[in-house]
């Protein structure tokens, strides 16, 4: 059972090509910060404690490495998320077709058509660069069984909370379906390094409530 104190804990992994802004995300959600630089991201873990709908919750998020030298890593991440973001740039159109092999992997490898994910077209402050029509990631979207589609930036942090708010509720949502009040996960003593940062976090309102954020 994965928790902590009193709060469910959550396993969320960030998936996409290099170079499409899963690092960003990350770390404007975590910590509130813009990063311009580009530094390939091996593997890093952050946490980040939420109020989601009323319930506090601590999200574990893994943010993986895009580059093709560590795929191989990909099917663990898998296997130890139970919530996916799966990340292109909509400026790039090749970004968005190498996400439905991920997805396919991820549905086979979790024997789930349903799994959480959510689908985010990253870099929408690039509107002159844009590579990928809102239609086509529709449809895309639509596609993989109508998995939430947002457009986002983490430049702007337009949209950034509510991608992960979003997967979060799928796994809490899915929990109930299942007639579980908290999630099992293994256990499993995890290796990798952690990275508990500090930061600001800008809450959104998100329908009636308000969704709050710690960093742990
Ligand atoms: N304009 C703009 N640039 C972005 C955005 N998100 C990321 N970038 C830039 O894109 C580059 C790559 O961002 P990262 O977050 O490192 O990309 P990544 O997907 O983590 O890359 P890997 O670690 O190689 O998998 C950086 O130079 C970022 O500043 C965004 O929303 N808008």
């Amino acid at each position: 059972m994965s928790r902590s104190a009193n709060h469910r804990e959550y396993h969320i992994v960030v998936l996409g090509s290099g170079g499409v802004g899963k690092s960003c995300l990350t770390a404007q959600f975590v910590q509130g910060i813009w990063i311009e630089r580009y530094d390939p991201t091996i593997e890093d873990s952050y946490r980040k404690q939420c109020d989601v709908d009323g319930r506090q919750v601590i999200l574990e998020i893994l943010d993986t490495a895009g580059t093709e030298q560590f795929t191989a890593m990909r099917e663990l991440y898998m296997k130890s998320g139970q919530g996916f973001l799966l990340v292109f740039s909509i400026t790039s159109s090749s970004s968005l077709k190498e996400l439905s092999e991920l997805r396919d992997q991820l549905v086979n490898l979790k024997d789930d058509p349903h799994v959480p994910i959510v689908l985010v077209g990253n870099k929408s402050d690039l509107e002159e660069d844009r590579a990928v029509s809102r239609a086509a990631a529709f449809a895309v979207s639509s596609g993989w069984g109508n998995v939430p589609y947002y457009e986002a930036s983490a430049r702007t942090r337009q949209n950034v909370t509510e991608v992960f708010v979003d997967v979060c509720r799928q796994i809490m949502h899915k929990d109930l379906q299942n007639g579980r009040t908290g999630t099992s996960h293994g256990g499993e003593e995890r290796s990798r390094r952690r990275r508990d940062e500090d930061g600001a976090e800008g809450d959104r309102k998100k329908g009636r409530r308000r969704n709050k954020c710690i960093i742990l």
